[in-house]
């Protein structure tokens, strides 16, 4: 019975950290438009790849995108929120933070989108 209360208990603080991390997610898909475009275009990426019969590799690929891509957003909210927390006036520091991390998310997007169409241009006949 002692040996397995700290199990217990273990067990609670995962599934307690899981329900947090869910949240954030849920909380975040329904306030920032910007996570739900990003989750709808992955959602458009995966029907095409199963549409074009992606490789393993592409698919291992389009997930580190998908992936990157929605975790990069979450940071970048969190980050939008840490800074409207700290000030709510116009401030230089916290426009050069949230625009550092939005442009994080843009490079991040650039790239995915560059490498979504190489991708999808090997799997055209032409
Ligand atoms: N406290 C602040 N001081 C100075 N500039 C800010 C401040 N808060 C936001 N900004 C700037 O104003 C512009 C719009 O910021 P805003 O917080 O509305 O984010 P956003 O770009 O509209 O993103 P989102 O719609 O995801 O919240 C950005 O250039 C941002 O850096």
């Amino acid at each position: 019975m002692d040996l397995k209360e700290p199990r217990n208990s273990e067990w609670k603080r995962f599934y307690k950290s899981f329900w947090f991390a869910s949240t954030g997610i849920v909380q975040t898909f329904k306030t920032e438009r910007n996570f739900q475009i990003h989750v709808v275009v992955s959602i458009l990426m995966l029907i095409i790849g199963l549409l074009l019969s992606f490789t393993k590799l592409e698919w291992v690929i389009l997930l580190f995108l998908i992936g990157g891509m929605l975790s990069l957003e979450l940071i970048n909210t969190a980050l939008e929120h840490v800074v409207d927390l700290v000030t709510k006036e116009k401030r230089p520091l916290a426009k050069a933070a949230k625009d550092a991390a939005a442009g994080a998310v843009l490079v991040y997007a650039i790239l995915s989108v560059i490498i979504g169409l190489i991708i999808v241009y090997g799997h055209l006949p032409i």
